[in-house]
């Protein structure tokens, strides 16, 4: 796949950040540089959003049960809108993330080196020692990124000045983001019924991730994809996906539908740990991210999770931690290439792997 990326990338002589060979790795950068216009715009079919936008609002600073309900009954993902984080920060992240992502693959690689910030080019995967689960090419995502965990950013001191800028935004917006998750959490758990004691571990202080990723654009969008169709391992994941390419798609109905980016608005989707919790009420949305013809795409994903030893317990699934899940998703992917994810622990449902 990598070889069949090379080829469709040297016939294209529009795309634009490929333009900045450096910043790929050295595999993918034998193309042709020649530069020519920019493409026409809006001629690509990932740019089609359904008019009005289907997807459901949720107003944080006036908080409506019985959608939030609804939203994650029927949709496991929704957009929020009122969320108090500041439309300065949502730019700046982006605009720095993106500017990080222009250095060369050597400056990332090595500013990661030694830190708890991992660097990744083709899946997002990653073992606790963070090291990259190995897949075979042909199911490379389209994608490269650092994982940040956010408990070690404060005593975590990057050299590289572009890093350092990222690390000290992302501070400022982990408040935001966990003051968020704790809000919906509590609501959901309203909703649920859920007994307060047990619910409050069910997500676990400064155990926040954030992944920041780069779909570069490639020129053939039936070949591969940004991220291959998952649901997230998280309670629940926060979205800032900007406010000007789109590439992120839901499965609903059986179709895969386009989130559309809108200025301002973060997209919250709700994870296997939430659906446990809920005893299947509410949805682990399949969702993927497909590729842009002719502009990357910049987009940072906050994972909420439960604390690691906390058992999720509930009628439909057998008792089980965080970190049994994770491991058994890691083996599964190592073993099969693909996760499995719930119905590992389901109580009844026959296994169809
Ligand atoms: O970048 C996106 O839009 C989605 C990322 C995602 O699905 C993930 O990190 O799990
Ligand atoms: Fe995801």
């Amino acid at each position: 796949m990598v070889d069949l990326y090379i080829s469709k990338l040297s016939k294209n002589k529009n795309n634009n950040s490929m333009n900045n060979m450096e910043s790929y790795p050295p595999v993918l950068r034998h193309l042709d540089q020649q530069q020519h216009p920019p493409p026409p715009p809006n001629l690509d079919p990932n740019e089609e959003f359904q008019e009005p936008d289907p997807v459901p609002i949720i107003d944080l600073e006036c908080l409506q049960h019985e959608k939030l309900e609804e939203a994650c009954k029927n949709w496991g993902l929704f957009r929020l809108v009122n969320h108090g984080v500041p439309l300065t920060l949502l730019k700046e992240l982006q605009e720095v993330a993106k500017e990080l992502f222009g250095l060369s693959f050597e400056a990332k690689e090595g500013a990661c080196s030694g830190s708890p910030v991992t660097y990744f080019w083709g899946t997002p995967a990653l073992t606790p020692s963070g090291t990259a689960l190995t897949k075979s090419p042909q199911n490379m995502n389209w994608v490269e990124g650092f994982d940040v965990p956010l408990s070690q950013l404060s005593h975590f001191n990057p050299q590289l000045p572009t890093l350092e800028s990222v690390r000290v935004l992302l501070m400022e917006y982990e408040k935001h983001l966990s003051r968020i998750g704790i809000r919906l959490f509590e609501a959901m758990a309203k909703n649920l019924e859920l007994n307060i004691k047990r619910s409050k571990e069910y997500i676990a202080e400064k155990s926040g991730m954030v992944r920041v990723y780069r779909y570069p654009n490639c020129p053939d969008t039936n070949v591969g994809l940004g991220m291959e169709a998952h649901t997230d391992s998280s309670v629940m994941s926060i979205l800032n996906q900007g406010d000007e390419v789109g590439g992120l798609q839901l499965l609903k109905h059986h179709k895969w539908l386009n989130v559309k980016p809108i200025p301002n608005t973060l997209i919250v989707n709700l994870g296997d740990m939430m659906q446990a919790i809920s005893n299947d009420r509410y949805k682990s949305v399949m969702h993927r991210v497909s590729i842009n013809k002719h502009k990357e795409r910049i987009s940072l994903c906050y994972f909420v999770f439960p604390g690691e030893e906390v058992v999720i317990e509930s009628s439909k699934y057998k008792p089980f931690t965080y970190n049994e899940f994770r491991s058994q998703v890691q083996e599964d992917i190592k073993a099969l290439g693909h996760k499995v994810g719930l119905p590992r622990f389901h109580h009844s449902q026959p296994l169809l792997l």
